[in-house]
């Protein structure tokens, strides 16, 4: 039995993606990063966070999120199978996303606590997650897979589906994703330049971060 109606996924899924144009994709090495830099984004205008599961302290840092900052809206990122998507549950998590799909974590979704969004990045794994029951996924990746001009060309056969994408998209190529009816906000980490990142330069993330919540709005 699954815990999740299609219906009940699409809305959790666009409730989430409705709160921002772009979503940050956060790989956080240093754990006392997590908090200054979740409040800088939050501040910027852009509330809800990707954290991948990527790094050591990925865990420990979506639950210091969740804790301290309040108006931030927590997301797991490279969310991989069942146990990666109960734990970030656990952690206080409002959504995980991957970067793919299996059968298996399409199996586990269907009992998860938050809502899964898969990935995608054709026309044959777009109708595999329809089948399981998705109406939202990440696109990814989205330059790399066709980027725009694939999503326009999926908007024909398959209005029902609404897309994240992700991967390869900066300041300059976002609004033409933006613009597409099928996207509902875009992720991306061109607001977090490595070099800010290891100086602890908020400052500068969020003028970008700021410049990124523009895009919409
Ligand atoms: O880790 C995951 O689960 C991913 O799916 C990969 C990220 O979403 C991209 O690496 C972000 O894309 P960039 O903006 O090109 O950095």
């Amino acid at each position: 039995m699954s815990r999740w109606t299609i219906e009940a996924r699409a809305a959790a899924v666009d409730g989430v993606f409705a709160r921002a144009p772009v979503v940050p994709v956060i790989s956080i090495a240093r754990l006392e990063q997590a908090v200054p830099l979740a409040r800088c984004l939050v501040e910027a205008g852009l509330p809800v966070l990707e954290i991948t599961l990527r790094t050591d302290v990925a865990m420990a840092a979506i639950r210091a999120i969740v804790a301290e900052v309040p108006d931030a809206c927590v997301g797991a990122g490279t969310v991989l199978n069942g146990v990666d998507l109960e734990n970030v549950a656990e952690e206080g998590a409002e959504f995980a996303i991957a970067p793919g799909a299996t059968e298996r974590l399409y199996d586990a979704a269907e009992l998860a606590a938050v809502p899964l969004i898969p990935a995608i990045a054709s026309a044959s794994e777009l109708m595999r997650g329809l089948e399981r029951g998705h109406r939202r996924f990440k696109f990814f990746p989205a330059e790399a897979a066709g980027g725009v001009a694939a999503l326009k060309s999926l908007a024909g056969p398959f209005p029902q589906a609404k897309f994240c994408p992700t991967g390869g998209i900066d300041l300059a190529k976002a609004p033409s994703y933006l613009a597409l009816s099928n996207v509902v906000t875009i992720g991306g980490s061109w607001m977090l330049p490595s070099e800010a990142l290891a100086n602890g330069d908020y400052a500068a993330i969020g003028r970008l971060a700021a410049e990124a919540a523009k895009l919409r709005g």
